[in-house]
């Protein structure tokens, strides 16, 4: 892969198989005693194919259930792909209500593993500690499990540790969704610093302001499929039509 492109993605597919459960009660179970739960498939994601190149901050749109999170998941490496294959260059961090993080772990140990699977050592992070904790505004939370923190002191965490620890690829899945209103101010800041420059941000956002404001290039998708991926104004013009 060139050393101009941070990511690229080759025919990826994701299935999930969920079961339509009505055995949960003791009526359900006595009705369907002699028919299993049934098995349905849901295609994620159809065979998707695209490069990002270093540097770019890439919207992706669509409405809702068209693949936007499973699609970042997956580049995040948080969800296996079922076909296809993807090359990443580089550190990443998904920002999208702490996945990645591990809700039984405390904060202090979350911003240990998260930095250290950014390639971070030790003494690195011993050294960022504290501005990470006070930039996410946890300070009196640093022992607590993050089970018991909101989402939005999640989201804020996760945040945290990305800017300060300085992943290479931001997956960013609704970050101007999350959060009150003084940690949106924060993020668009930081969003609009110098420190975005040179690094790739994959930003899911319902907002077009957002996704016209910041992305360079965007993907619009429908039902899991990519249908649409260049001009930001075309991709948005095509979410527009498709929510007529
Ligand atoms: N963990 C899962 N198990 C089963 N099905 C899932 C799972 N995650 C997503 N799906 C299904 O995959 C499809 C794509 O979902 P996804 O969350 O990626 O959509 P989205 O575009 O991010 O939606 P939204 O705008 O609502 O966040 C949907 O049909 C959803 O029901």
């Amino acid at each position: 892969m060139s050393q101009e492109i941070a990511i690229q993605a080759e025919n990826i597919s994701k299935v999930f198989h969920i079961t339509e459960d009505n055995h949960n009660t003791v009526k359900g179970r006595l009705f369907n005693i002699f028919n299993p739960p049934r098995s349905k498939a849901i295609m994620a994601l159809k065979h998707m194919s695209f490069e990002v190149r270093k540097g770019e901050c890439i919207g992706l749109i669509g409405r809702n259930g068209s693949g936007k999170s499973t699609l970042t998941r997956i580049l995040a490496g948080v969800y296996p792909t079922d076909s296809g294959y993807i090359q990443i260059n580089g550190t990443t961090m998904l920002m999208n209500l702490g996945v990645g993080m591990s809700h039984e772990l405390t904060a202090r140990e979350n911003v240990y593993v998260s930095s250290s699977v950014m390639g971070m050592k030790i003494k690195e992070v011993d050294a960022i500690f504290d501005e990470i904790i006070a930039f996410a505004e946890i300070e009196g939370f640093v022992d607590t499990k993050i089970k018991f923190f909101s989402s939005g002191m999640v989201a804020r965490l996760a945040f945290s540790i990305a800017v300060k620890a300085g992943a290479d690829i931001m997956f960013l899945d609704e970050i101007f969704a999350v959060g009150d209103a003084k940690f949106q101010d924060k993020a668009i800041k930081v969003f609009e610093s110098s420190w975005i420059q040179g690094r790739t941000v994959i930003l899911v956002s319902h907002s077009m302001e957002v996704i016209k404001k910041y992305c360079t290039r965007a993907a619009f998708l429908k039902h899991g499929e990519l249908i649409y991926y260049g001009d930001t104004e075309k991709a948005i013009d095509l979410y527009m039509q498709d929510n007529q």
